[in-house]
């Protein structure tokens, strides 16, 4: 089947750990989406976009190749399909803070650990086998390398290898087969990225539209909107507690002379300890909500 063209392309995993994710962060940037799960690709209704579902081990390939002109993979996938080439094909555009997972050496609970030193010499099954390379490289570490396409976990029962290096979230799965985390090796998490194959004008509008509504929505993801009450005097100590705040907006607070509320946009989390020093510096009346749009 030839592409079309005059739409651009995004390649996405089709049934996976980002599927859902990369979907929502579509539709929350106002793409309508029409297939189902089955569907290799569907169309963007009120855009001219096209998305791509494959396996996500195919999307850097795809993407700087030129046949998607967007991707969304995991950072594990990313890195250990750049380190087997000579020249990147894609530009990283940005971290999209879905798929967070930690490429880890693991072992048998009873396996002694005292740094990499430890893994001199021994055999270490992985589906990561240029990250691995470059991690033992990187220590000065001589160690075989067993490259498995899954069920890693089950290299030190098979006797195929006495250490792993494999993905780890939560730990459920290291710890249902007996093993324990001892390094890390590459923290991760699913990236957006372009290709480097130039684009005609009018496809490079159509990116540059797509990637200001997605900057948008990850801009709003971290972003929380604050109103608060304050005194004059506790007017500095106030604002310079706001996370990531640029300019708040101080309007003085009718009847209540010497009082004012302080509105700002907070381009980092805001949490409960942010809010408790703002009441220790005086602030009243604290309200955080959050922001459904916003473009930068
Ligand atoms: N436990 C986890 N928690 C969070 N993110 C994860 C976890 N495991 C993997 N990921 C991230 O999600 C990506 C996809 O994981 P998944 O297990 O769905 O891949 P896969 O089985 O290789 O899928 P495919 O069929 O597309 O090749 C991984 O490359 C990684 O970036
Ligand atoms: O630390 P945890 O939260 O247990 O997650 C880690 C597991 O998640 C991933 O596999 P996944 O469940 O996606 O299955 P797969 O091996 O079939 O890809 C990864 O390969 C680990 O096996
Ligand atoms: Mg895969």
């Amino acid at each position: 089947m030839l592409t079309d063209r005059t739409r651009l392309h995004i390649a996405l995993q089709k049934s996976g750990r980002l599927s859902d994710a990369s979907r929502e962060l579509l539709r929350d940037a106002g793409f309508r989406i029409q297939s189902g799960k089955n569907s290799l690709t569907a169309r963007v209704e009120n855009y001219p976009a096209e998305l791509m579902f494959v396996r996500d081990d195919d999307i850097p390939t795809f993407v700087s190749d030129g046949a998607c002109e967007f991707g969304i993979v995991g950072q594990n996938v990313l890195e250990e399909f750049a380190l087997g080439q000579a020249d990147l094909g894609y530009d990283l555009l940005a971290e999209l803070g879905f798929g967070r997972c930690s490429l880890k050496i693991a072992a048998p609970e009873a396996t002694p650990y005292d740094g990499p030193q430890s893994l001199e010499g021994q055999r270490i099954a992985t589906s990561y086998p240029r990250i691995l390379a470059r991690f033992l490289e990187r220590n000065g570490i001589d160690a075989t390398i067993v490259t498995m396409n899954g069920a890693v976990e089950l290299a030190p029962r098979l006797q195929i290898a006495s250490f792993l290096c494999d993905l780890v979230s939560t730990g459920a799965t290291l710890e249902a087969n007996g093993l324990r985390a001892l390094d890390t090796v590459l923290e991760s998490q699913a990236v957006l990225i372009r290709t480097r194959r130039p684009m005609d004008d009018v496809r490079a509008d159509i990116a540059a539209g797509l990637m200001s509504r997605i900057d948008g929505v990850l801009a709003t993801k971290e972003s929380k909107y604050i109103m608060l009450n304050a005194s004059s005097e506790s007017l500095k100590r106030i604002t310079d507690l706001l996370p990531g705040a640029e300019a708040p907006t101080i309007v003085p607070l009718h009847g209540r002379p010497g009082h004012f509320a302080v509105h700002a946009v907070c381009q980092e989390s805001v949490f409960w300890e942010t809010l408790q020093k703002l009441k220790l510096a005086g602030a009243s009346a604290i309200l955080v909500v959050p922001i459904e749009k916003m473009m930068l």
